[in-house]
């Protein structure tokens, strides 16, 4: 039996990402939490005749900090007895704005949920979405450290999107459709120059004309920032995100239910994931994307591909890792003021 919780379920991604989970096969259990709307996106998901049993919880009407008693209950009756949480709960972007604009709101929502997850189902495996990841899974893992019950195998930032974003431009390239076949490893973390699509590793290997390359690395960088603009004002990816959100949530329940070889890149705090420590020498940072195996615990190997990579990404890497640096000790500061 496996329950999965969606926190943040009413939004633009919470509510297709539910969608994709209530009709999801592995998923017996969903519980919706958001501080409004979730009866409804429940009720109107009940009526799906998958096999998910579903129920929505709420915040008391107006608290949107989750401070009253009421809301403390809705939490403990959606996240008892979970495997897995996902959280899209959040503000997202507005056009001008960069995904660190979004801190001063995201990390208090990210650190409210989480205690609530070490209180009420801290052995389940916690998906983070809200941005900015580069820092809102260091407060995630702070928040679990100071409740004592951490398990960095089970913390993922998901850097999926990226991966998604890597396949699909790729082809725009190719002018091949089939994304089953290229596999494109994206490291690093989520933001801009953070984000390093390792189109060297690409399996099967593919061509890239040399004019092409350039444009495609940044493409894929600020994928988000095309979204957020052509959206105007009215937010940013949601449909792609409950897409690439449901896809990893997916290989962590399969790792959970035993399926071996589901290797999927997860931005993880390395001191404490298998293989991770070797990373964190290299890079000197705490946490990184890189493509991890999965198993019934969580993380079970972080791979070094950085070594790998060829000059021009080494670079990208050098980039990537000054700005992590900055966005990790702002999470970090901001948990354990
Ligand atoms: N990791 C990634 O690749 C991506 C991350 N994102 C991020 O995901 C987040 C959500 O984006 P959208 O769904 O578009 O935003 P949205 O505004 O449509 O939805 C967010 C939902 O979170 C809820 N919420 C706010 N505070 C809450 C709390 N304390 N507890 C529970 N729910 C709460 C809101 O009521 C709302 O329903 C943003 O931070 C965005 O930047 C977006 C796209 C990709
Ligand atoms: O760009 C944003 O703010 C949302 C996001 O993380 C993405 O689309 O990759």
């Amino acid at each position: 039996m496996v329950k999965a919780v969606v926190l943040g379920a009413s939004g633009g991604i919470g509510q297709p990402l539910s969608l994709l989970c209530k009709i999801s096969t592995l998923i017996d259990d969903l519980a919706l939490f958001d501080v409004v709307n979730t009866p409804g996106v429940a009720a109107d998901l009940s009526h799906i005749s998958s096999k998910a049993k579903i129920e929505g919880f709420v915040a008391a009407k107006g608290d949107f900090k989750g401070e009253t008693e009421e809301t403390e209950t809705a939490k403990k009756n959606a996240l008892s007895g979970a495997d897995i949480v996902i959280i899209p709960a959040g503000v997202p972007r507005k056009p001008g704005m960069t995904r660190d604009d979004l801190f001063n709101i995201n990390a208090g929502i990210v650190k409210g949920l989480v205690e609530a997850c070490a209180k009420y189902c801290p052995k389940a495996a916690i998906l983070v979405i809200s941005n900015p990841v580069n820092s809102t899974v260091p407060i995630a893992a702070e928040v679990m450290k100071k409740a004592g019950v951490f398990d960095p195998k089970k913390l993922f930032g998901v850097t999926t999107l990226d991966v998604v974003r890597a396949e699909t431009f790729i082809q725009d390239i190719s002018g091949e459709r089939n994304t089953d076949k290229v596999v494109v490893p994206v490291i690093g973390g989520h933001s801009g120059a953070t984000i390093v699509p390792l189109f060297s590793q690409a399996k099967p290997s593919v061509n890239i004309p040399s004019d092409k390359l350039d444009a495609l690395v940044h493409r894929v960088q600020f994928g988000g920032d095309e979204v957020v603009k052509a959206k105007d004002g009215a937010g940013s990816a949601t449909l792609s995100m409950a897409y690439a959100g449901f896809r990893f949530a997916e290989s962590v329940i399969k790792a959970m239910k035993g399926e071996k070889g589901i290797v999927e890149p997860t931005f993880v705090y390395l001191p404490g994931v298998p293989g991770g420590e070797e990373i964190q020498k290299a890079t000197g940072v705490d946490y990184f994307s890189v493509p991890c195996e999965l198993g019934p615990s969580g993380v079970e190997k972080a791979t070094n591909i950085l070594g790998s990579a060829n000059d021009d990404e080494k670079k990208l890497i050098d980039e990537c890792i000054k700005g992590l640096k900055t966005n990790i000790e702002s999470g970090v500061t901001f948990a354990t003021k």
